[in-house]
């Protein structure tokens, strides 16, 4: 593509060049065949691969510290570990299998041993994978699959990444990341975000340009071959705001922010969020091949909690499933994960897990200061909320509430108000299941625009539902982020608006420059409108 110019969905602002590094995609099970022709040296290939995926994993632990030299040291020892590496031989001599299939082999007998094990052992069982994908690379001759170690600061392009790959992105080393496939609303473009890093998603054939170097534009979703020179990411000048939020006629709307990690809510206090409208608990967990005893989510919990003594943060209780799995909370296959056991329908299953999530919440609270609320993912009636409400009760959580994310719920508000203390919309999922397009998939990013009328109206819905029952609306979905949507948001009867850290400042400066009359001009405008686009020109008239 030297001189085309590709496009896609700029997910993450800021604009960003330099080399390109691709992350290889996961390896299969390697085959069978062909018979080796000769199986002594064959078996042979495979103490020297193991040396050199050893020795490059100690040379980045050379270069590491603390936790992630700990890590680094460990896998390469077991690269090296004549156990592993003997059953692998033994399999070439024994069965005639290449060298990579009897690695794969070796390895899936040391994996099922430690996942029986539990506990400490079953998180050992990821090493071991880790080690022979690894190894079975070397052994094909072909990249190690995964984010690679970025000797220096790189482009990285992908066909998409998990939530856990992209939240172990170093900001410092990824100048700019861009994705094949993915929707602007996916859990990597919301993390890309976080970490400040440009992005942009649904770019097709980034995979299948030579480029070697890019020029990435996380507003624009513009990708293009640049000359190799290095360009940080220059993210838009920062919008004036005092941390509160109130239109120029002194109508309140609380900016919050969105957090996953004690950084992000660093990152919100210092971007002075007035509180946390969504905390992320499932983004500590990613990694986890274990449910955390009370005691290690207690202090997640608090260490994310901390910078907000004193003011309001509503925890959201575990969202596993669809395209945030938890190894711990893994459902039965299903074809239709964002459809099936996700959210609060895991905890329907195992209220256990529920409520030693709560217990844990209840301590950090205390631990922390915080003023805490909790709510509940994935509610699609009123009865859920009951049922989640009652148990957040019972755990000594005073406050509950739950998200409106499916359409049912959004379509029931009112009799979901009237059992809860609030409610939040989330508006990636509400677009997703209103539209039936998976926010993962880049080819139906069109239909996951925020400034959808449909999915105002079902704003409007909940909006009016609140209003009616003096009790607070939230909207902690991505279209939060956008100044002139908040202001339209603010008219649909919108009491606050949680967001990532980059977005308060921009969102605080605009609700300060307009008043609730205007906010309300602006949502007539956008729920008569056609298309997303008259839908933003209608909301700018007013502004
Ligand atoms: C805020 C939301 O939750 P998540 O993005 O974590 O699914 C949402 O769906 O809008
Ligand atoms: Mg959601």
């Amino acid at each position: 593509m030297s001189s085309a110019r590709l496009s896609g969905v700029g997910v993450s602002s800021g604009r960003a060049s330099g080399p390109v590094v691709r992350v290889a995609e996961p390896l299969g099970e390697p085959p069978a065949e062909p018979v080796p022709t000769d199986v002594a040296a064959e078996a042979a290939r495979i103490r020297p691969a193991a040396d050199v995926v050893a020795e490059r994993l100690f040379d980045r632990a050379a270069r590491a510290t603390g936790d992630a030299k700990a890590v680094l040291e460990t896998t390469a020892a077991m690269a090296a570990d004549p156990a592993l590496l003997g059953q692998a031989e033994k399999l070439v001599a024994e069965q005639q299998l290449p060298a990579a299939r009897a690695v794969h082999q070796a390895a899936a007998g040391f994996i099922t041993a430690l996942e029986a094990a539990g506990g400490y052992m079953a998180e050992r069982a990821r090493d071991v994978q880790d080690v022979r994908d690894r190894l079975v690379a070397e052994l094909l001759g072909v990249a190690p699959p995964g984010v690679p170690d970025l000797a220096s600061p790189s482009v990285l392009v992908a066909r998409d990444l998990a939530p856990a790959d992209t939240a172990g992105l170093d900001p410092a080393k990824v100048l700019a990341l861009v994705t094949e496939e993915g929707g602007p609303t996916s859990h990597t473009a919301i993390l890309a975000r976080a970490l400040g890093i440009p992005a942009v998603v649904a770019c097709r054939g980034v995979l299948a340009s030579d480029a070697a170097a890019l020029l990435v534009d996380g507003d624009t979703g513009v990708v293009q071959a640049s000359d190799g020179t290095v360009r940080a990411a220059h993210v838009a000048g920062k919008a004036e705001w005092n941390g509160v939020g109130v239109l120029r006629d002194g109508y309140r709307v609380k900016v919050l922010g969105n957090v996953g990690s004690p950084a992000d809510a660093v990152a919100a206090a210092a971007a002075g969020a007035e509180g946390v409208g969504l905390f992320r608990t499932e983004f500590c967990f990613l990694s986890s091949t274990q449910e955390p005893t009370v005691e290690d989510q207690r202090a997640a919990y608090a260490a994310v909690l901390a910078p907000f003594a004193g003011k309001p943060v509503v925890v959201r209780t575990l969202d596993a499933g669809a395209d945030k799995p938890l190894a711990f909370l893994e459902p039965d296959p299903e074809p239709n994960p964002a459809l099936g056991v996700r959210g609060l329908r895991v905890a329907f299953d195992r209220p256990d897990v529920l409520d030693r999530q709560l217990e844990a919440i209840a301590l950090a609270a205390k631990d922390s200061g915080a003023d805490v609320s909790v709510m509940a993912p994935m509610v699609a009636t009123a009865a859920e909320a009951a049922w989640f409400v009652e148990r957040a009760r019972k755990a000594g959580i005073e406050r509950a509430g739950v998200m409106i994310e499916v359409p049912a719920a959004a379509l029931v508000a009112r009799e979901i108000l009237a059992v809860v203390d609030f409610v939040s919309l989330g508006t990636n999922d509400l677009a997703q299941y209103t539209f039936a397009a998976d926010r993962q998939v880049g080819a139906v990013a069109a239909l996951n625009d925020p400034w959808q009328p449909a999915l105002l109206r079902l704003v409007q819905l909940v909006g009016e539902a609140g209003t009616a029952l003096g009790k607070p609306v939230g909207v902690c979905g991505e279209a939060a982020a956008d100044p002139l949507l908040a202001c339209v948001l603010t008219g649909l009867g919108v009491t606050s608006l949680s967001m990532n850290h980059t977005a308060l400042a921009g969102v605080g400066a605009k609700l300060a420059s307009t008043s609730f009359d205007l906010c309300q001009l602006a949502a007539r405008g956008a729920l008569g409108a056609a298309d997303p686009a008259s839908a933003k020109l209608a909301a700018r008239a007013p502004h």
